[in-house]
C-alpha cells in the first residue's frame, strides 16, 4: 500500500437508476461535502447507451485530469469506471449504490454513504488485479451457465433485489441442461459438465455469497470456480445457499487457480456470458487473462 498524494480535483460518475436508489440529492451533497474539505467535484451522468466511450471521451478532453474518478453505482458502473481508469491510470473511488455492490464490499469500503466519501480525504490507495474476457474487461466477477441465464432473465425483468433472483433462479432451473465444458489453463484441463462456471478475481457472489474464499484481489491469478451437476434432491438447498447465504461447503464445487484460461464450450460457436452483473454473448472459446495489479483502488486507511 502506498500514500497518495492529497486529491483535489474529483470526478463522480452517477448512474441514476443503479439500486433503486433515489439520488436526486446525490450530487448537491457530494458537492458540499468536497467544498468543505478543499476538493472540487465534477459530474458524469451515465446514460446507459455508450456511456464507456463517452467517459473514455470526457477523460481524454479534461487535461489535466482528474485526481481520482468515483463510480456512484452498482458494479456494472464500477466495472464501466473501472475499465476507463485502468487505461487512464488513474485511482478508482467508489460510492456503493448499487443493488449488489460485490466488489466494494471485497474491497472492505464502506456501504454507508457518508462513511464511503470520506475517503476523498482519508484513504490508501491498493493495486488490484483485473480480467479480461475475450474482449471485455472484467473488475469483480464473471460467470457461464446457470447464473449467466438468470442474470440475463433479471436484467430484462423489472423486478430488483436478491428477492427476484431467487425466484428467477427457481422458475429456471426446472428446464435447465447443464453444458459440457473444456477448460485449459496454464496448469490443468477441465473437461465435463458443469452447471455453472464462474471466473472469479475476488470472494464474494451477488451479495455477500462467498464462493471463492482463498482469493485475493492482488495475488496475480484468478480462480475458475465450478458447481458440477447435482441431484434435483440437493437442488431447493444449493440454489437457497448460492443466492443468500456462504456456499463454499459444497460438495458439487470445484475451483481451478490460474494466470490464464480458455474455456470452450464444444459444439456452441457463441456462449451468454454475465460480466459484473451484465449479460452478453460471446463467441467460443472464450480467453480469460489477468492483469496484475492493473487498477489503483481508494481504500479506508490502515487503521
Ligand atoms: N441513465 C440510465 N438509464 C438507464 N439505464 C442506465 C443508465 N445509466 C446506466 N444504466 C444501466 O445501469 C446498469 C448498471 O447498473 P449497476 O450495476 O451500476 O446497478 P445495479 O444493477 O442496481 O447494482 P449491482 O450491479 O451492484 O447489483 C447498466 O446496465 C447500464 O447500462
Amino acid at each position: 500500500m502506498t500514500a497518495l498524494p492529497v486529491l483535489h480535483r474529483l470526478l463522480f460518475v452517477l448512474n441514476p437508476i443503479s439500486g433503486d436508489i433515489d439520488k436526486s440529492s446525490l450530487e448537491a451533497t457530494v458537492e458540499a461535502f468536497c467544498a468543505e474539505r478543499g476538493r472540487r467535484a465534477e459530474f458524469f451522468h451515465t446514460s446507459g447507451e455508450d456511456d464507456l466511450n463517452k467517459l473514455r471521451n470526457h477523460l481524454r478532453q479534461h487535461q489535466p485530469g482528474y485526481d481520482a474518478v468515483f463510480a456512484a453505482g452498482g458494479d456494472g458502473t464500477v466495472s464501466l469506471v473501472a475499465s476507463a481508469l485502468v487505461e487512464a491510470d488513474i485511482p478508482l473511488g467508489i460510492l456503493p449504490l448499487g443493488s449488489g455492490n460485490g466488489l466494494s464490499k471485497d474491497l472492505g469500503i464502506p456501504q454507508e454513504q457518508e462513511a464511503a466519501l470520506r475517503l476523498v480525504w482519508e484513504h490508501q490507495v491498493r493495486a488490484i488485479d483485473t480480467l479480461q474476457v475475450g474482449n471485455t474487461f472484467c473488475a469483480h466477477l464473471a460467470d457461464l451457465g446457470f447464473n449467466a441465464l438468470v442474470v440475463e432473465r433479471f436484467c430484462s425483468g423489472d423486478t430488483r433485489g436478491p428477492a427476484a433472483y431467487v425466484r428467477i433462479a427457481m422458475q429456471e432451473y426446472l428446464s435447465y441442461e447443464p453444458a459440457h465444458y473444456r477448460i485449459v489453463t496454464d496448469r490443468e484441463t477441465y473437461e465435463g459438465a458443469a452447471f455453472m462456471v464462474t471466473v472469479a478475481n475476488a470472494n464474494t457472489f451477488g451479495s455477500n455469497v462467498v464462493i471463492n474464499p482463498d482469493s485475493r484481489l492482488d495475488d496475480g491469478e484468478f480462480e475458475i470456480c465450478l458447481i458440477e451437476p447435482f441431484p434435483g434432491t440437493a437442488a431447493l438447498g444449493i440454489l437457497y445457499q448460492l443466492y443468500t447465504e456462504d456456499f463454499d461447503a459444497s460438495i458439487y464445487t470445484k475451483r481451478l487457480r490460474c494466470r490464464q484460461a480458455t474455456i470452450d464450450v464444444p459444439g456452441q460457436r457463441q456462449v451468454l456470458l454475465q460480466i459484473d452483473g451484465e449479460p452478453l454473448e460471446m463467441p467460443t472459446p472464450v480467453q480469460v487473462t489477468i492483469q496484475p495489479q492493473s487498477l489503483r483502488v481508494l481504500l479506508p486507511p490502515l487503521a
